[in-house]
């Protein structure tokens, strides 16, 4: 459906976009993700014709897209500065790109109602904008941009005004309302938690490349690279020698899973391979802070050697801020990142 070929956006000597490939199937959810000025928004302006490609190509069902206006693309739009409009009611602001394509009126409140319904605000039509709270008009502002029926819907920050408990609830609606309609989704956002509950595919970028392509569970399980699992909120990173089924650290020899890459790398090793035992088993440690999560404590470790740990309890068994105690490693939470050139 959209095809980037070798996208490329260049700001003075600074690539924003740096020969990016993609491809996004029809019905598929794709999320961009990455740190701030990574390129995520280029890329999305790029696609919608908001910027034109320095160099490379953008394709739409196979048609190069260069010349191509943006209203002429069949995209929906929801961007931060695509806001809804303030002195119209919530049926107007939906009926917009409707009565744009030239939809009759009889038919733009059939259309508008329905789309209403899908968003979860039945009979809004005559409220006030001002008068909806954020999650409300966030609301408004997607049904506006699926009335059209655009064959690509692109999403910037979707939710990224409201509170966690809310988005996490939108997101969850929001995936379920794009499988039931097939709509196609071109997303960007800086929050992981978010991308990785409404994406088939995330793309994570890095100064204006792709560092990974994959599935929420391929990216979170094998993340590509140090920088990768860094973004990730993985901290456990050190430089590394595999040898055999074990690479030597900072913290001592970890063991890796059988068949790991060998010689130089970066390890990651997840909180829930960092186990916590008796002071005088493995890597001795001394406790520092703990953070109560829900289910686990997050515990941070300083070791005698090496950079501190985070590892993850059972609340029962987690240890005291100044303990002490002795780690040692599950080899199945270890996984060997290619070393940075
Ligand atoms: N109009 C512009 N003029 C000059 N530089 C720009 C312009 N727009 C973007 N850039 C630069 O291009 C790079 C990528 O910017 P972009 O907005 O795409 O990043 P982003 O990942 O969307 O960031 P954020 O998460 O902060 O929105 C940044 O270094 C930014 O400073």
């Amino acid at each position: 459906m959209l095809t980037l070929e070798s996208a490329t956006v260049s700001f003075g000597d600074r690539a924003a976009l740096d020969g990016v490939d993609l491809e996004v199937a029809e019905h598929e959810i794709v999320c961009v993700l990455g740190p701030s000025g990574s390129g995520k928004s280029t890329l999305l302006r790029v696609v919608a014709g908001l910027r034109h490609p320095d160099g490379g190509r953008v394709l739409l069902d196979g048609a190069d897209q260069a010349g191509v206006p943006v209203h002429r693309r069949g995209l929906g739009l929801m961007f931060q500065d695509h806001q809804l409009f303030p002195h119209r009611d919530v049926g107007a602001n939906v009926a917009f790109g409707l009565r744009m394509h030239g939809v009759s009126r009889s038919e733009q409140g059939r259309k508008v109602a329905e789309l209403l319904d899908l968003v979860g605000l039945p009979g809004a039509e005559r409220r006030a904008v001002a008068a909806l709270s954020g999650g409300e008009q966030q609301r408004v502002a997607l049904a506006r941009a699926l009335a059209p029926r655009p064959k690509l819907l692109m999403l910037d920050e979707p939710l990224g005004q409201l509170d966690r408990s809310l988005r996490e609830r939108l997101v969850i609606e929001l995936r379920t309302l794009f499988g039931r309609l097939g709509t196609t989704v071109l997303a960007v956002t800086h929050d992981q938690g978010e991308a990785f509950a409404l994406a088939d595919r995330v793309v994570v970028m890095r100064d204006g490349r792709i560092a990974q392509v994959g599935s929420p569970l391929e990216v979170w399980q094998r993340p590509a690279s140090a920088f990768v699992a860094r973004f990730l909120g993985f901290d456990n990173v050190v430089e590394a020698t595999v040898t055999g089924e074990a690479a030597d650290t900072d913290w001592g020899k970890v063991p890796v899973p059988a068949g790991s890459p060998q010689g130089a790398c970066d390890l990651l090793v997840r909180p829930a391979g960092v186990l916590i035992g008796a002071p005088e088993e493995g890597l001795r440690c001394t406790v520092g802070a703990r953070t109560f999560r829900g289910n686990h404590v997050a515990v941070t470790l300083n070791p005698e050697h090496g950079p501190a740990l985070d590892a993850e309890c059972p609340l029962r068994s987690a240890p005291d801020e100044g303990a002490r105690v002795g780690v040692t490693f599950d080899a199945s939470e270890s996984v060997v990142l290619p070393a940075v050139l």
